[in-house]
């Protein structure tokens, strides 16, 4: 008797237990994502572990090589989003970005202000069409279409976001306003001047180069709209001399599926080589901002136990197999970043807003034609 009553509560307690450590603690932020829902994007499940490893394939050429295969980016960045979507969403929410961290605030709450911000910058308001280049699953494009009453379109390359985004539309009543297109940024399916506006949340530091994605984002803008960008970039504080800061920024390229980190100051030459004016450019994290990686930071017990509950959900094989490569992949990067941001050499949020030129009338002809000033 005694023994079916200890049998009894340990498997009360076991079941107790599997329960806070899946359903409680394995929800996401903003709920829509747990761990036991971990997938692998649109790969199938005996395909994880090679696609991570042809992954890492990229990384193990010489730079050069990588770069000038450059066309292959897309697809790259298509195959890491695969892998990452899931686990993002659980551990981090809807908004694939960094914000500053804002004293009193929840992290839910600095995200929004960090992409309302973006509303403002330029100037969205009802009945416009923005244009949300490499939208994730769509956590700022639902912020800034409720914030300003905007028509928001959003494009990514990879087709399980897109899925996951329009779900989320949905629950959230957005739908009406937000849309989500799978695509190439570099090549867009829009007609030349048919957005009213612009913007990117670290998404553009994917395109191999800057140039070809703002020139597409310039061309698909009517004369006279703005265009708003959070850029990751090293800073003035790098030195390409210092082993510790190489070692960071590598770190950093190799886990956020980056060909190569920009200066922060090629960003606005090549806004203007494309044919934008530079209206600001300033770097969001500078005090009085506060530290943009606490977030990273604080989480230091929450990845031990992450790693142990996707651990455990490969071993019971409810989540794929390479899941736990994964997430190491994206821990180790987490301390890559924390430490860039610690030294100061590297901020994901390098803003850049610029215009199209109006149109002004044609001293000769009299008729309109971009202005130059
Ligand atoms: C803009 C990009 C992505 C930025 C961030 C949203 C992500 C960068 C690193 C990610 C994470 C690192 C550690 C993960 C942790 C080990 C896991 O347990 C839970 C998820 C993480 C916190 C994850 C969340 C998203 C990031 C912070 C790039 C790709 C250009
Ligand atoms: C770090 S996520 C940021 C997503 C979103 N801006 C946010 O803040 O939540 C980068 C996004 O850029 C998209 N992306 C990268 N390269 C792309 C390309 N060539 N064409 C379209 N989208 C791309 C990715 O698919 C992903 O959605």
């Amino acid at each position: 008797m005694e023994t079916v009553a200890v049998v009894w509560t340990a498997a009360v307690a076991a079941a107790g237990l599997i329960y806070w450590f899946v359903w409680v603690m394995g929800s996401a932020e903003v709920k829509g994502k747990r761990a036991v829902d971990l997938k692998m994007g649109s790969i199938t499940r005996d395909k994880v572990q090679d696609k991570y490893k042809q992954y890492w394939s990229f990384f193990r050429r010489p730079k050069e090589t990588a770069v000038a295969s450059s066309e292959n980016v897309p697809a790259f960045v298509d195959t890491f989003y695969n892998l990452v979507t899931d686990i993002y969403e659980w551990g981090w929410g809807q908004s694939f970005h960094f914000s500053p961290s804002i004293p009193g605030r929840s992290h839910r709450d600095a995200t929004r202000i960090h992409e309302e911000r973006v509303a403002d910058l330029i100037g969205a308001r009802p009945g416009q069409r923005v244009l949300d280049v490499g939208c994730g699953v769509g956590g700022p494009m639902r912020a800034i279409a409720a914030r300003s009453g905007a028509d928001v379109v959003g494009i990514t390359i990879n087709e399980y976001q897109v899925g996951r985004a329009r779900a989320h539309n949905k629950k959230s009543g957005l739908d009406a306003l937000c849309e989500v297109v799978c695509g190439n940024f570099l090549q867009m399916p829009f007609p030349d001047a048919s957005f009213d506006g612009a913007y990117s949340i670290e998404a553009t530091c994917h395109a191999p180069r800057l140039e070809d994605v703002y020139a597409e984002i310039h061309r698909v803008l009517k004369p006279g709209s703005l265009y708003v960008s959070y850029e990751w970039v090293t800073t003035a504080l790098y030195r390409a001399d210092d082993p510790d800061h190489v070692d960071a920024i590598h770190g950093i390229e190799r886990g956020d599926a980056l060909p190569g980190l920009r200066a922060h100051d090629e960003i606005a030459a090549i806004a203007r080589k494309v044919g934008f004016e530079v209206l600001d450019q300033r770097d969001l994290a500078r005090p009085p901002a506060g530290p943009w990686w606490t977030r990273l930071k604080m989480g230091r017990i929450a990845y031990w136990r992450n790693h142990l509950l996707v651990s455990a959900l490969a071993f019971l094989r409810i989540a794929p197999k390479g899941v736990v490569e994964v997430h190491e992949m994206l821990y180790e990067t987490a301390r890559h970043l924390t430490r860039g941001g610690e030294t100061g050499i590297f901020t994901p949020m390098h803003m850049i807003l610029c215009r199209k030129p109006p149109l002004t009338p044609n001293a000769e002809d009299g008729n309109p034609q971009e202005s130059t000033s």
